[in-house]
Order: C-alpha cells, then structure tokens, then sequence
C-alpha cells in the first residue's frame, strides 16, 4: 500500500530514508504536493514578475586572440556585477551536453533499489552519494529534487566508483570543462593584480564534484522550490541546464539590467554552460566577485535536469582574501579559515540564502 503523504514521518521514510525521493513518490501519483514540501510564501517564485537575463552568452573562443581584453572584461563585469554569465564555445562537445542530459535521465529512470545502493549511509564508497532534498534532517519545508553526487579523486577511482550508468560521460564533462575553468580563473585572478604565477589555481579547484540533478514534475510548481535560496559554496561552478528553465538569480547590486534585490531567469540557451562565482571566489577577491544567490522552481509538465561541476580548494586550504587585494583596500572582509570547517558549516545547515558566508565574514567591516 502507498504510505500517507500527508503524514511527515511517514513521507520521510518513504522518500528519505528507503531511497525512493520524490521521483518514487510523483511515480505513484500524487494530484497535490504533500504538507512537507509547502514553502512559506516568502520562499516561493513569482515566475509572473521575474525577468530574464538577456546578455548573450560570453564567446570564449575570443580569449587569446585579438579581442582577448574586451572578453576578459565582459567576464570580469559579470563575476562582479550578478556573479552570474553564460558562455559559449567553452571547449566541452555539445554532442557532450546532450549525452549528459540523457544520461541523468536514464539514471533518476532507474529502479529505486538501484539509486538507492549509493545513499549516505550504505554507499560502496565515500566518493558517490545519493539523495533527495539538501539536508532533509534540517529543512523546515523539503526541495523537490533528487541527486546523485560524484566526487572527483582520480581518473582511475572514477571509473573505479562512479555508477556505471554516468562514469563515461560525466569523467568527460570534466576533462573538457576544467581548462575552461582554468582559463575563466586565470582571467578573474590578473584583475586582482596577482600574477599568472602566483595565482595558485590548481589549489582553488583541487576538489571537484559533479552532480545530476533530477527535479521531477510537480502538482504545484507554485507552492514548492526545487532548490531553496543559496549560493555555492566553491570557487567557480559549471552548470549545464536543460531546455525547461526556472534558475533564478537575485540581483546584487542595481545594475544595467535589473534593480538590487529582484530576481532574475537565466534563460536555457542551447549550446551553452552557465558559470557562477562561489563563496570562495567572493572571500579571495574580498567582495569583489558576487557569489550570487541562486534558486530553482519546479515546473508541473515535465521533469528537469541540470549537472553542475562545483570546484572547490584543497580540504586542507586556508582560506582568506588575497593579500593584493586587501592592500589595495585597506580593509579585510573576511577573516582566514580552513576550507573543510568552512564546508562542514555548509552541508550541516539548510539553504538559508548567502548566510553561508557569516561564517567567515568580518562583522565590524
Ligand atoms: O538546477 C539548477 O539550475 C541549479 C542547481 C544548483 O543551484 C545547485 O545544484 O547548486
Ligand atoms: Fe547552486
């Protein structure tokens, strides 16, 4: 028999704990979204009032060559400006991108037994880890998303440990995304006046993760989010979205296209990859770049799916602005830390906005 929805323990159990997410739960029908996932009204999207970025996507392929300056600038305006851009001829296949999206599809049509072998507690191994919501233990109301997480060691414990089902396409995205992140870092590090040299980029994205995420359809896009407010915790991120829509960022500072505090759509462009700056980049530039507050709606007519690879510094990495950047300030706003308690704080507590960076911020600043 189907457990009551209605009742938030037994949902746990069901969706949570057994491994069936919300995919297990919408496979057998529901024609209202249960108590457990209503967001208050101020958590939820007015997909009527918000606008969509329009700035083309950022042709990468310019770098190096003779309009390499204008592009660095319009990368630079972006991360400092929404944290926020698209980019184009970004050197990852987009025959790539379309395998990707089939691929999360096929894994999330898996029996629930099969997905549910890498949730936290039985995983085979430390580096997969599937689940549903963000920390279910702590969220007042749920998101309506499942995802499988696969972290980055070696080629080698990849194809060792990944699920079979994504391991080829997913070590691909990475191989042919990661000299684009290097390249956007090298861009991002010269406009803080630190030089090639010392930009140490290898230790910012040490750490590599690559997630699917599946939001399957929703009754009730209105009431619920697929991903609460928050903003990544790591340096930068790559994220391929699907055709469907519904990420929204909020606006940090009044700029050229939107007021301080809106929200704003980042349109699906095909053939494109989203960037976005983390709380690390924000930290190392002192302010500069915006780690943008991002959150994602639900759609009632078909299931989405999106694949970010988050980079993120050595566990171990100490963390604090650059010191270039604060002499020319005068000023810290960020006090220094350990990259793992600073990630420990992020995955202990609920998406609660840009609230992650209390955690390092200088409060007399
Ligand atoms: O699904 C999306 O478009 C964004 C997902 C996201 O923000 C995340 O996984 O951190
Ligand atoms: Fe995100």
């Amino acid at each position: 028999m189907a457990p009551s929805f209605d009742d938030r323990s037994s949902l746990f159990n069901f969706v949570v704990r057994d491994g069936n997410g919300v995919k297990g739960m919408v496979d057998l029908g529901l024609s209202k979204v249960p108590q457990a996932y209503m967001q208050p009204p101020k958590e939820r999207i007015d997909k009527q009032n918000a606008s969509k970025q329009e700035q083309p996507p950022i042709d990468l392929s310019r770098l190096g060559g003779p309009d390499h300056d204008e592009v660095a600038r319009e990368i630079v305006r972006a991360a400092e400006t929404l944290g926020f851009f698209q980019v184009v001829n970004h050197g990852v296949p987009v025959e790539l991108l379309e395998s990707l999206k089939d691929t999360a599809h096929n894994f999330f049509s898996l029996p629930p037994e099969r997905k549910a072998i890498y949730r936290t507690e039985v995983s085979p191994t430390p580096l997969v880890k599937y689940g549903t919501s963000f920390v279910p233990e702590k969220e007042r109301a749920l998101e309506w998303k499942d995802y499988i997480s696969m972290q980055y060691t070696s080629e080698a414990e990849a194809l060792e440990h990944w699920p079979i089902e994504c391991r080829e396409v997913a070590l691909e995205y990475l191989r042919t995304s990661i000299g684009m992140v290097r390249k956007l870092l090298e861009v991002l590090m010269i406009n803080l006046g630190v030089k090639p040299e010392d930009s140490k980029i290898d230790a910012l994205i040490d750490k590599k993760m690559i997630n699917m995420n599946f939001y399957p359809t929703c009754p009730n896009p209105d009431l619920t989010v697929g991903v609460g407010r928050h903003s990544d915790m790591g340096t930068l991120t790559v994220l391929l979205q699907d055709g469907i829509g519904g990420l929204y960022v909020k606006i940090e500072e009044d700029i050229d296209f939107g007021k301080k505090g809106e929200w704003i759509e980042i349109p699906p462009t095909p053939g494109a990859l989203v960037i976005n700056v983390g709380d690390m980049l924000q930290v190392l530039s002192n302010g500069k770049y915006k780690s943008a507050e991002h959150r994602v709606r639900t759609t009632s007519t078909k299931s989405r799916v999106s694949i970010p690879i988050f980079t993120i510094p050595k566990p171990t990495e100490k963390i604090a602005p650059l010191p270039q950047v604060v002499e020319k300030d005068g000023i810290a706003l960020y006090r220094d830390f350990v990259l793992a308690d600073y990630m420990n704080n992020f995955f202990g507590n609920a998406h609660d906005g840009k609230k992650s960076l209390d955690f390092a911020k200088i409060n007399s600043a």
